[in-house]
């Protein structure tokens, strides 16, 4: 096998990955991935100890141990062009030799748990609530050029969404992957609600926001809040879970999503302080993956 080109595999020279700029030793297991770098620190927070840390860009990162357990946690920044640059780097990471530059025969998984932030898409989900996301519906169309993508994405919930949405042929065609199926059992509780959330390109227009704009599909919040699948059914928005589970499925890796409800999109209301609830969420994360 001929090594990955120094194009296509930027390691920089202190050994590190091109854009996470962390290196192979300095990586755990447990992988905390957030949105907002300002929330690096307050999951650093609970550390007992931070063994590494670092940044660049809106990659900032830290890892440390929580009740004698590892984890590396990383903010993504916005969107899932950058979960992208994130799992392709976390991968390598973990089954590249940076040495040889040839795929470790040893495959390692990771077990990564995104907590974020998101708009409710049901009334009966309210602001300052959690959801976790069993599925996840990708309106940013990235898996589209992966090879495998029809192989993981649930094509029947797939073609269902289309016809019912209306979707417009000039879109991204939707993909739909499922979260790992042990990380949604050591977060389910009756303190989150369990259903599908989508992953949109965009806060405003691709989530049905009007400011000045008007919609392509303008009662495309409507039809998704009624859509079911059987017994499932859509919950919430936000912007990077689908890339995540999509990337993770094709690479080998565990992952799930929980976010709080920052907006309940039907009642037009928003959190008065979600960043509470969003700690409160981080605990509750670290004490099922420290089990
Ligand atoms: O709070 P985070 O994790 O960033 O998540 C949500 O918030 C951002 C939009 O405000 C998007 O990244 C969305 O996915
Ligand atoms: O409505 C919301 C709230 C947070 N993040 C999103 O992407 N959408």
């Amino acid at each position: 096998m001929k090594p990955i080109a120094d194009s296509e595999l930027i390691i920089n020279p202190d050994g590190s990955a091109f854009h996470l700029h962390i290196k192979p030793e300095q990586l755990a297991g447990k992988v905390i991935l957030v949105g907002d770098p300002g929330r690096v620190e307050t999951v650093a927070g609970f550390f007992d100890e931070v063994l590494h840390r670092g940044d660049n860009r809106e990659f900032v990162w830290s890892t440390g141990s929580y009740k004698g357990v590892l984890f590396t946690v990383i903010s993504t920044g916005i969107g899932t062009d950058n979960i992208d640059i994130v799992l392709n780097e976390l991968d390598a990471l973990v089954n590249v030799d940076f040495a040889t530059r040839l795929p470790k025969e040893d495959h390692r998984s990771l077990e990564i748990v995104r907590i974020g932030t998101s708009g409710s898409l049901q009334a009966d989900i309210p602001s300052d609530s959690w959801v976790l996301s069993e599925k996840a519906v990708g309106f940013d169309g990235l898996l589209n050029f992966y090879a495998g993508r029809d192989g993981i994405s649930d094509l029947g919930f797939e073609q269902a969404f289309i016809s019912h949405s209306g979707w417009k042929a000039n879109l991204t065609k939707p993909y739909v992957v499922k979260a790992d199926s042990t990380l949604i059992s050591r977060l389910k509780s009756d303190k989150v609600y369990p259903g599908a959330t989508i992953s949109a390109p965009g806060f405003y227009g691709p989530q049905g926001r009007v400011i000045r704009l008007g919609l392509a599909m303008p009662d495309i919040n409507e039809r998704i809040t009624a859509f079911r699948y059987g017994e499932q059914r859509i919950c919430n928005y936000e912007m990077e879970c689908s890339a995540i589970y999509g990337l993770s499925a094709l690479l080998g890796h565990k992952a799930v999503t929980v976010c709080v409800i920052i907006a309940n999109r039907l009642a037009g209301n928003y959190s008065k302080d979600y960043k509470k609830q969003v700690t409160l969420l981080i605990e509750y994360v670290l004490d099922s993956l420290a089990k």
